[in-house]
């Protein structure tokens, strides 16, 4: 399913934001502190509504649909995804499934199978009869992943996925929403996954898409230089020629 955000503003904070992530793509936002990303995510996930433009979904107009039936397509891990009350982790994901259900529907084995599958997936089965507030901060986002997994959405919307998250799961998390397989927009905060990880990278700055484009072409040291204000080299990762970037300083010579 194609996701499209056409000239999406919020008054003063977002300016005519336009994208858009092919259906099983993964593509990825990055810009520095207080550039719009969560902002920009907010309106796609429908906590925000939005002061222009639309969003779309395969050219549908999202924000004019029932409630219920965009979580059924499009599912978000978001800055603010709060776990309240002492819920067990099986519960907090099987929460994922409601957009699915009728108000007195029971869950069906097949739910529970899912809940299992995704568990496993984000590599916390284990903690399935955890209280989730009992959870380390990498263990409850890999918790809030299967969440969004188990709602199986046809578009994955994450705000900085990789928040908390050791080396290893940043990497089995990324390849794990390729593998899946939705339509993914992604907040990142590491260039060099972004780099890695995202067919299409779109930069923020004062709100505005400065530029956008495959990684090789965005992620420049020029415009690293430009928008975030850090001096970067470009080297090619030897075995999956994947651009990266060292970063300096730029007040420390190179
Ligand atoms: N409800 C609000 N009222 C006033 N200002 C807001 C509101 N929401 C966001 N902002 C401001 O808008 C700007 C963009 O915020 P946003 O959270 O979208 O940035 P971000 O790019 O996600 O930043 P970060 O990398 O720090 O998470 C920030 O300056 C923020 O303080």
């Amino acid at each position: 399913m194609e996701l499209g955000l056409d000239g999406v503003s919020v008054d003063g904070i977002v300016h005519d934001v336009t994208l858009s992530a092919a259906s099983g793509q993964v593509v990825g936002i990055v810009g520095p502190n207080g550039s719009g990303k969560s902002t920009t995510l907010r309106c796609v996930y429908r906590a925000l509504r939005p002061s222009g433009g639309a969003v779309l979904l395969d050219g549908q107009d999202l924000l004019a649909m029932p409630l219920k039936e965009s979580a059924r397509r499009l599912a978000a891990l978001t800055q603010d995804s709060h776990v309240e009350f002492d819920f067990t982790v099986a519960e907090v994901v099987a929460m994922g499934r409601l957009p699915h259900k009728g108000a007195f529907d029971r869950d069906t084995d097949r739910d529970h199978d899912l809940v299992a599958r995704s568990l496993r997936q984000v590599d916390a089965e284990h903690l399935a009869g955890r209280t989730f507030l009992t959870l380390s901060g990498g263990e409850r986002q890999r918790v809030l992943i299967a969440r969004a997994l188990v709602q199986e959405p046809d578009v994955l919307v994450l705000d900085e996925p990789t928040n908390h998250l050791d080396i290893r799961h940043q990497l089995d998390v990324l390849a794990l929403v390729r593998r899946v397989g939705p339509t993914v927009l992604t907040v990142l905060h590491d260039l060099n996954l972004a780099a890695a990880y995202c067919d299409r990278v779109h930069v923020l700055d004062g709100g505005r898409v400065v530029a956008g484009g495959a990684p090789a072409d965005v992620l420049t040291p020029d415009l690293v230089l430009a928008v975030f204000g850090v001096r970067a080299h470009l080297v090619v990762h030897p075995t999956s020629g994947a651009p990266q970037l060292l970063f300096g300083h730029p007040e420390v010579s190179p």
